[in-house]
């Protein structure tokens, strides 16, 4: 069976939320990275895109958003790294194990002022599960055989995770309705 996330082959887990928010933890056994989530995670889906951090062997990333200044850095800051300072999303990374703590948004765009966090680093349960897919066909990017495809777009459509190679039609009109009345062509 195509493989799409641990979190979710086994059949997704629903009826998550709403939750406190919690700690974000890295993988490091000793001085791991912990980070405060304070409040709740909006939008959970699942990333096929090749810059969002996945554990190994799985396909997509779970990935969902917070407000940044909900973020609070507790434990161990200093090993955290921006992994590419040239995106939208700056990934701050764990140097030793590698994994994403957040991504804040903080240029002009219309999720500016959110960061994205991956809810499975939480030491705590009950958070949303994911509700779709994006950029499924990007994971052909990261080498998945293309031939294979359908059998993914089945396997998430299975699990209840609407398969969108963007972001989903809602995320997709929000953003074009920002782009719009930043260009005046509708009213702000
Ligand atoms: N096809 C590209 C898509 C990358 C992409 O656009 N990712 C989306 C979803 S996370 C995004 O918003 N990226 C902004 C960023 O990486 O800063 C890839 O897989 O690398
Ligand atoms: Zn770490
Ligand atoms: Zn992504």
């Amino acid at each position: 069976m195509a493989t799409i996330h641990p979190y979710v082959d086994g059949g997704l887990k629903k009826g998550g939320g709403p939750f406190a928010g919690g700690t974000l933890v890295c993988e490091c056994t000793t001085n791991p990275v912990k980070v405060k989530i304070n409040g709740d995670i909006a939008h959970n889906h699942a990333c096929g895109c090749t810059k969002c951090w996945k554990p190994v062997g799985a396909n997509f990333s779970i990935v969902a958003v917070v407000p940044t200044e909900a973020v609070e850095v507790v434990e161990n800051g200093d090993k955290l790294t921006v992994v590419d300072a040239t995106a939208l999303i700056q990934r701050h990374a764990c140097k030793e194990c590698g994994i994403h703590m957040y991504g804040p948004v903080d240029r002009d765009h219309p999720f500016k002022g959110l960061s994205f966090v991956h809810p499975e680093r939480f030491e705590e349960e009950g958070w949303a599960e994911p509700g779709f897919a994006a950029f499924v066909s990007s994971i052909i990017e990261a080498g998945y055989d293309p031939s294979k495809m359908d059998a993914i777009r089945e396997r998430l459509t299975e699990l209840d995770l609407a398969p969108y190679d963007c972001l989903s039609p809602g995320l997709m009109d929000y953003i074009a309705t920002w782009t719009a009345k930043k260009s005046g062509v509708l009213a702000a």
